[in-house]
């Protein structure tokens, strides 16, 4: 943590994480001689040990640099909570996420653009700076800079070009599968149109981890201070109310000259601006907090992939993660990323009909019905993942295989528990409350039902408790370890409580810019939206 010598900056940063960081990095390079506060709740990532090679991801959850989050009990899976897996820490999800680099169809940005009125946030738009973001290394494969940057901070790859003995036992059989199953080979998934299956691309740089913050090295900026551990508690505004001047934080207040710029994630940037007195008014007069603006949207629309995980015995030993260190997938090669080979994207047509029976308005049934559009991922990992990562053990024969709904149709909420800042928000993602979200995710667990029966050679037996294809047993599978991929989006909607520069409408000097804005769900793991985001706003400002 720098020391603040000041309480005076030209722009306030509240929050560390993957925006924040790239925030911080650009506005100091633009403005050399403006001065920027960078402000985090957690603390530095550098030399954390769960931060930096990629198998440590596994006990990030509920460690130190884990918000802890719970949801309230979801009602469509059996009244139980969900844990909200959410960084705490300077680089924030690009400190403990899984490295998945992804892009959604083009068509997704379109209906952002959309959305946000402002046809800048489409595909042709954002394309320049998911370029700007990365170095692509494209290995043997010839380098399509039209589609891929070269010079960016992140650094990403494919699991072949990863390293030349990084082959997984199951690379060819799981392609073989995918195929099998109806999913074409999709040589470059991050061109706009992501149908079929294709290589995984990561953004591990050589095995190890890029924390936004190390990878755009603020800490190098002369002009950022950056303050670590420290909780921003609200906005401060002007008398009139109208202009944000700073924030108050759990370190004392500090002021910015120009802008406040909210880079909390997508639980807690609604949950600042509902502390500072930004929302629906019956919200902030429930909890005695004075109305700076009546916004009813902020905290609405949280968005999620909601997901299910199925684990499986193999028949043969040594094609899964095992913990003994002289298994094979404990050599070198297979450290430098997670295991697995490929994601597959589909477009399910039933999922716009259920949607349109169930009342989903005209455009969003159009968007639903694009051809582009993919409604699941399914992947492999070679080794038990997720929620029953901890039941089921690492031992060379186990793996798991998801499927995530990409266009979720459910949405829920975050709001307030207390105006106590240090309170957590309360976050509902309800999970699973549409008929369309159901069909999505049993028709892709249909699919993975079908291509494990396919190759009886591999799979030994599914581990869960509720064998077969019936809807009934889907849910029962979604009850006992379904929730989220840790996508949260959508609570300061582009369109709604930002505008196309992600200001926040009616209030002056203050922007929202992080992965709350997304208006509406990416067929994508959002890590790389959310570089592109912060790098074009950085750009308009
Ligand atoms: C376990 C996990 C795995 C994931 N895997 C992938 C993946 O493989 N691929 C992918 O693309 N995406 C993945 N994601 C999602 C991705 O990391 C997020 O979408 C992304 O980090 C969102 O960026 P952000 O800037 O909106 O918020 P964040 O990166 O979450 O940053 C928000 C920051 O604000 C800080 N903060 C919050 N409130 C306050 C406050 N009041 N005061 C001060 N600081 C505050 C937080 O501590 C945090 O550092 C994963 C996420 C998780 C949690």
């Amino acid at each position: 943590m720098s020391t603040p010598t000041t309480t005076q900056y030209d722009y306030i940063i509240a929050g560390g994480g993957i925006a924040g960081s790239v925030l911080a990095r650009r506005l100091a390079d633009k403005y050399p001689s403006f001065s920027v506060l960078l402000v985090e709740a957690g603390g530095r990532p550098e030399g954390h040990p769960l931060i930096g090679p990629p198998l440590a991801v596994y006990d990030a959850y509920l460690s130190d640099i884990d918000w802890k989050y719970m949801s309230v009990p979801q009602k469509c899976l059996g009244g139980k909570p969900r844990y909200q897996g959410a960084a705490k820490v300077l680089s924030g999800g690009s400190a403990i996420n899984y490295g998945i680099w992804s892009r959604a169809p083009a068509c997704e940005y379109d209906h952002w653009a959309e959305l946000a009125r402002d046809e800048s946030w489409g595909w042709k738009g954002l394309l320049p700076y998911f370029i700007k973001t990365e170095t692509y290394i494209s290995g043997t494969e010839p380098l399509n800079p039209s589609l891929h940057g070269t010079s960016g901070p992140i650094s990403v790859v494919g699991i072949k070009a990863s390293h030349p003995d990084r082959q997984y036992p199951l690379r060819s059989a799981t392609s073989t599968l995918f195929e099998s199953a109806g999913y074409a080979l999709n040589s470059d998934v991050s061109s706009g149109s992501v149908k079929g299956y294709c290589e995984r691309i990561e953004n591990w740089k050589n095995g190890i981890r890029q924390p936004a913050s190390v990878a755009y090295e603020v800490a190098k900026c002369t002009n950022v201070t950056i303050l670590t551990s420290t909780l921003v508690h609200k906005v401060l505004f002007d008398t009139s109310n109208t202009r944000a001047i700073g924030v108050q934080t759990s370190a004392g207040a500090f002021y910015a000259s120009k802008e406040t710029i909210l880079c909390a994630g997508a639980y807690r940037s609604p949950h600042l601006l509902l502390l500072s007195g930004i929302g629906p008014a019956s919200t902030l007069s429930t909890y005695g907090i004075p109305l700076v603006l009546d916004l009813p949207d902020v905290g609405k629309n949280l968005h999620d992939h909601p997901a299910v995980p199925l684990y499986w015995k193999l028949k043969e030993q040594g094609n899964a993660l095992d913990a003994s260190p002289d298994a094979k997938l404990s050599a070198p090669p297979f450290r430098i990323g997670l295991p697995g080979d490929w994601l597959a994207f589909a477009h399910d047509p039933a999922v716009p009909a259920i949607a349109k029976s169930e009342g989903a308005d005209e455009v969003t049934v159009m968007h639903l019905s694009h051809p582009e559009r993919c409604h699941t991922e399914v992947f492999f990992a070679y080794a038990p993942a997720g929620p029953g990562a901890r039941k089921f053990n690492k031992d060379g024969k186990t793996i798991t295989t998801w499927v995530m709904v990409m266009s979720p149709t459910s949405r829920g909420n975050v709001t307030l528990a207390s105006a106590n800042p240090i309170a957590n928000p309360v976050i509902d993602p309800n999970y699973y409350a549409t008929e369309a979200d159901r069909v999505a995710l049993r028709n892709g667990v249909r699919k993975i039902l079908t291509m494990t029966a396919l190759n009886e050679s591999i799979f030994e037996t599914e581990l869960t408790d509720h064998a077969g294809g019936a809807d009934a047993a889907i849910d029962a599978r979604m009850e006992e370890y379904g929730g989220g991929l840790f996508h949260p989006a959508g609570t300061c909607a582009m369109g709604k409580v930002v505008d196309g520069k992600c200001k926040v409408v009616g209030i002056d000097g203050l922007r929202v810019v992080d992965a709350s804005v997304i208006p509406s769900p990416l067929g994508a793991h959002y890590q790389a939206t959310v570089y592109a985001l912060a790098e074009k706003v950085a750009d308009s400002i």
